[in-house]
């Protein structure tokens, strides 16, 4: 069935996996992130942006994710990614999704405690939870340039404050991760120290960690070796995400690690077939990959594996 989060964070946050949020935009992503879950009898959030509802259109996401429960019987949480503003959230609410997130991180405090008070009412009122964020990610950040110095990560105190004050369901928080396939210049590194004060303050609270991908080096390499050009793509190493699952972070968002997978097999394919000129025959290896990637994140990663 369709569900929210309310049930499958519970469990998390009282133990040490997390639910992996995967981002979706078309069928074949769809049916290997389902496939994976339904093998791994893990539960699952599947996540769509804005842009991704608008490039995959609204009614064929919603008959997608309904196919998807029909074929498998899993319970799945569709939930809207970085929802910008109420009318966005609204929408999807309407729609039938059962958990948004709005994202008033760039809004000073007050605003984004105004914003984030409005989706969750509404959201309420229809049985869907919301996801909110304070605290800024470094690297683009809702098409604002934030450089390293001006994200502002988390903090605890403004964090308890906030998640009083407008009743959101779970806090998006920023402890050192960024989105996409750039997120460290130098080693990679989270804020620990802040993650574990966080849940401290908020124990109640699941808590969400964006810019969760990987960036595994043997797709970066494979992307490379068949026509791509990404050097230099660095992630959050996947022990970082285990130990993060660990204090608090009950849902963990990828989408660039199922993007490299995909995309290295596709570009593998069609340099190895030039003569091949039917869609299935890269769009199922493309399939698989994704399928490879969700069980590996959910069984060695998120732990996530029979809960
Ligand atoms: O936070 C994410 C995805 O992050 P990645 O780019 O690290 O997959 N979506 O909301
Ligand atoms: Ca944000
Ligand atoms: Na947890
Ligand atoms: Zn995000």
């Amino acid at each position: 069935a369709l569900v929210t989060t309310k049930e499958m964070f519970e469990k998390a946050l009282k133990s040490d996996f997390a639910v992996g949020a995967f981002n979706v935009n078309n069928m074949e992503i769809i049916q290997g992130i389902v496939e994976a879950a339904a093998e791994e009898k893990a539960p699952l959030i599947l996540q769509v942006s804005a842009g991704a509802r608008k490039y995959a259109k609204p009614a064929y996401l919603m008959k997608l994710v309904e196919a998807a429960i029909l074929d498998t019987g899993l319970d799945i949480c569709l939930h809207l990614d970085h929802g910008e503003d109420f009318e966005i959230c609204k929408k999807c609410v309407d729609d039938g999704f059962t958990s948004v997130m709005i994202d008033g991180s760039k809004h000073p405090f007050e605003e984004n405690i105004r914003l984030t008070k409005e989706v969750v009412e509404y959201a309420h009122a229809h049985g869907v939870v919301v996801e909110a964020e304070l605290g800024k990610l470094a690297g683009v950040e809702d098409n604002i340039k934030v450089d390293q110095k001006a994200a502002t990560y988390t903090d605890p105190e403004e964090a308890a404050e906030f998640v009083e004050r407008t009743g959101v369901d779970s806090l998006a928080i920023a402890i050192g991760t960024s989105h996409g396939a750039y997120k460290f210049s130098g080693d990679p590194s989270l804020d620990f120290e802040r993650l574990k004060k966080i849940h401290e303050m908020i124990p109640n609270t699941p808590l969400v960690l964006h810019g969760a991908s990987t960036v595994l080096p043997e797709f970066v390499d494979k992307c490379n070796a068949y026509g791509g050009s990404i050097p230099g793509a660095k992630g959050v190493p996947e022990d970082m995400i285990t130990e993060a699952a660990k204090h608090g972070i009950c849902k963990v968002n990828i989408d660039t690690d199922l993007r490299l997978a995909m995309t290295a097999e596709v570009r593998k394919y069609l340099q190895e077939n030039p003569s091949d000129f039917d869609p299935r025959k890269y769009l199922g290896p493309a399939r698989d990959a994704i399928k490879a990637m969700v069980q590996h994140k959910i069984k060695n990663v998120l732990k996530a594996s029979g809960q």
